[in-house]
């Protein structure tokens, strides 16, 4: 059963009075719980692909469909890399917007609440504002806020960039248990070829503007994994080359047709 389905999606942008393609005949399946990472050079249409499936941007041509199994969870929560919080709401509110908005039931709103804060280790500092933490402590927020709400699909644009190294290890890990749990289904934009290995049951490769996606990469080595084991295995560092060299050759394409 797919939980995601987009059929020869096509966008375009108008630029300088000119059209220009963006995303070109983007046909992918996604199975529900599937967490799948999209990497692709700078500009191949990874946010705009994102912001569609979000219903932020339509489609010039062709057709997605998200399955909505319980019509009381929203469709999609999002996860930017700057952060997405609420600046006059503490953390405990911030997490707990989404519920409230919808006008869910007072305990399960709490217990929702309590479990992410417990999950993402803010549960101490509910009572801060967001100027009061660090960046690590806000990109918590906004994850502990996009699972509590139920989400059907999570979409994240890379969600960890900002972030230091050691914050980011720890953020993945804290992700990658949240996910186990729920199992939700996670589409991530990456540009960190050993983040997309440790998260994915899947990497896209996309091609340089105009995006199409040029390979699907299963990722099988089993889970759970730390950044270490996919550093010592023979297979990832084959994934990691392959994945290099696209990346690479798409960027130097990309650069030679601007010039
Ligand atoms: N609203 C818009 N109007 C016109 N052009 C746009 C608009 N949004 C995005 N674009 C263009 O579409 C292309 C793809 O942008 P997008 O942000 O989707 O790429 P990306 O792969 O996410 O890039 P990056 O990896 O650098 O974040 C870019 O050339 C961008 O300038």
């Amino acid at each position: 059963m797919f939980k995601i389905q987009i059929r020869q999606l096509e966008k375009q942008f108008v630029k300088q009075h000119q059209y220009v393609d963006v995303l070109e005949n983007i046909s992918i399946d996604i199975k529900k719980g599937e967490f799948v990472c999209l990497l692709g050079p700078s500009g191949c249409g990874k946010t705009t692909l994102l912001r569609i499936l979000a219903g932020l941007e339509k489609p010039s041509l062709g057709d997605i469909s998200i399955q909505h199994e319980n019509k009381q969870n929203p469709l999609q929560s999002m996860v930017f890399q700057e952060s997405g919080v609420i600046p006059w709401m503490t953390v405990e509110e911030n997490v707990s917007f989404g519920l409230k908005m919808r006008h869910m039931p007072t305990d399960y709103i709490h217990e929702q609440t309590n479990h992410y804060l417990e999950k993402v280790g803010l549960r101490r500092f509910r009572k801060l504002y967001p100027k009061e933490l660090s960046g690590g402590m806000k990109q918590r927020v906004s994850i502990a806020r996009a699972f509590a709400n139920n989400p059907e699909i999570l979409l994240m644009d890379e969600p960890f960039a900002a972030l230091d190294e050691q914050n980011k290890f720890i953020l993945q890990e804290e992700l990658l248990s949240i996910w186990q749990e729920t199992e939700k289904t996670v589409l991530f934009i990456t540009h960190s070829i050993d983040e997309a290995l440790l998260l994915s049951d899947r990497i896209l490769l996309m091609s340089a503007q105009p995006g199409k996606i040029i390979e699907d990469l299963p990722i099988q080595m089993q889970r759970p994994r730390s950044i270490e084991q996919v550093r010592a295995s023979e297979d990832m560092t084959n994934t990691f080359l392959n994945i290099w060299e696209h990346l690479h050759r798409e960027v130097k394409h990309a650069r030679s047709a601007n010039h």
